[in-house]
């Protein structure tokens, strides 16, 4: 991707009006997988044509699925469970975790021989994560040194089913692993310490295929399927994503004057974390028209600009809200008192490590910040000086938080690099620029 970078100053005036953010990247990768695995033809409407979801789309056409787009609707007609094709070349999987972590899962119970490699940023993530569960079911990986991209995978059709309980929170690692069982001979069981969002367990069942999922102790859950499975194809309706409304909405609570409407928005309660800990800091935030749509809560956030307070994140919010920190550490950095956000060790392994990219963001801009273990701590200011200048190191929502930084602090901030915002976020300058955020360049 060709390098762009930004120099954003404060917004002249509130921002004000409605505006609709493109579909959930989650539900998105998860739509064309499954339809792709379904027998018959899946209609899409409202997918999400970022970079992320667009490399799981020629993935799934590789693997032999017909994909076709036709305005926005994309039309999908799948193969079936176990009847994806040996791709003749190396699959790219860009800057996207959730693609190459979810397709592992797929792949591992196809008797096809696959490669996944993906950009810099992708190839530094850890992969064992997904590795080593799914070599349990006979499925062999090899990979660079530390479980990085290139990523090789023989895939079995004898597979065994697994059970695994997870070690982290992660919705992709369960995702691997239930992908897995839709083509393993048995009960798959994946039991989670602390629930992660479930739109895969969700969309299975969207799919025809039963899932049983029951509660643990704490917050936790098991969730259990029977393979192999066969999957019908059906339309899919994707909500707009509650971690890109992200961006609008705190921008709008910190510039003076402003009030928005995000329309549309996914309310599923495993992915609401910020909006309660944006209420605990005092913001205005209202969710109106609530309503179910494609099997999922949606509803339009209405937000007015707010002063502030800090908040105290507990460590079992954080899968809630795992994207949204960077920009409420924003927030947090523009209120009243002191912040501590709890429990960020899964923030080290993202796009970039965005703890420290994350705290480099808000020193950079004249906010103070210490970090004890796995909390982040950020002392508020009230209005940040700016002025500062962003590495984003290939992470879109570094790139979205730096620009929001720079709309509300007292001098412009500068950006690296804005080009990865294509990844979730396709159309964000002029969506801001829509609501009058005034972004030049
Ligand atoms: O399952 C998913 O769609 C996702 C899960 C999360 O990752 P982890 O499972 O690594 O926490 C999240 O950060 C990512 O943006 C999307
Ligand atoms: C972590 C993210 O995505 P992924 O893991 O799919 O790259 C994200 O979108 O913030």
């Amino acid at each position: 991707m060709q390098a762009k970078s930004l120099t954003v100053s404060a917004s002249l005036k509130g921002l004000s009006g409605r505006t609709r953010v493109p579909g959930d990247k989650s539900i998105s990768h998860r739509s064309l997988m499954l339809a792709a695995l379904a027998h018959g033809r899946t209609h899409v409407y409202g997918l999400l044509e970022g970079e992320d979801v667009l490399r799981t789309a020629d993935a799934m056409r590789a693997l032999g699925a017909t994909i076709t787009q036709k305005d926005d609707v994309w039309v999908i007609d799948g193969r079936g469970v176990g009847e994806l094709q040996e791709p003749s070349d190396v699959l790219d999987m860009g800057n996207s975790g959730t693609a190459a972590r979810l397709l592992s899962g797929i792949l591992s119970t196809h008797s096809i021989y696959t490669v996944m490699t993906g950009d810099a940023s992708l190839r530094s993530r850890p992969m064992r994560r997904v590795m080593d569960p799914l070599s349990g079911n006979g499925a062999q990986f090899w990979a660079r040194e530390g479980g990085r991209l290139p990523l090789s995978i023989r895939g079995t059709a004898e597979a065994k089913p697994l059970e695994y309980r997870l070690p982290i929170a992660s919705a992709q690692v369960k995702s691997a692993i239930l992908l897995a069982g839709l083509n393993a001979h048995g009960v798959t069981v994946v039991e989670e310490p602390i629930a992660t969002r479930d739109h895969t367990e969700n969309m299975f069942r969207h799919f025809g295929v039963s899932v049983d999922v029951s509660e643990l102790e704490g917050n936790g859950r098991r969730i259990a399927l029977k393979g192999p499975a066969r999957l019908t194809a059906r339309d899919v309706i994707v909500p707009g994503d509650p971690s890109s409304s992200a961006f609008p909405l705190v921008a709008a609570l910190l510039i003076p004057g402003s009030d928005v409407l995000i329309e549309n928005v996914g309310l599923n309660p495993l992915r609401t974390g910020l909006f309660t800990s944006l209420k605990e800091m005092g913001a205005d935030l209202t969710i109106e028209n609530e309503r179910i749509e494609g099997g999922e809560p949606v509803g339009d956030l209405h937000v007015r600009a707010s002063q502030l307070k800090g908040v105290d994140v507990p460590p079992e919010r954080a899968p809630s809200m795992i994207d949204e920190y960077p920009i409420l550490a924003v927030a947090c950095a523009f209120a009243q008192g002191q912040s501590r956000l709890r429990g960020l060790e899964e923030l080290r392994v993202k796009e970039s490590d965005r703890l420290a990219a994350t705290v480099a963001l808000l020193e950079a801009n004249g906010a103070s910040t210490t970090v004890e273990g796995d909390d982040l701590i950020i002392h508020g200011f009230q209005t940040p000086l700016g002025g500062g200048e962003v590495k984003t190191h290939m992470d879109h929502r570094l790139a979205m938080s730096a620009i929001v930084m720079g709309l509300a602090a007292q001098k412009p901030v500068s950006v690296d690099d804005t080009a990865f915002i294509e990844t979730s976020f396709p159309g964000f300058v002029d969506l801001m620029n829509g609501l009058g955020a005034g972004i030049q360049g």
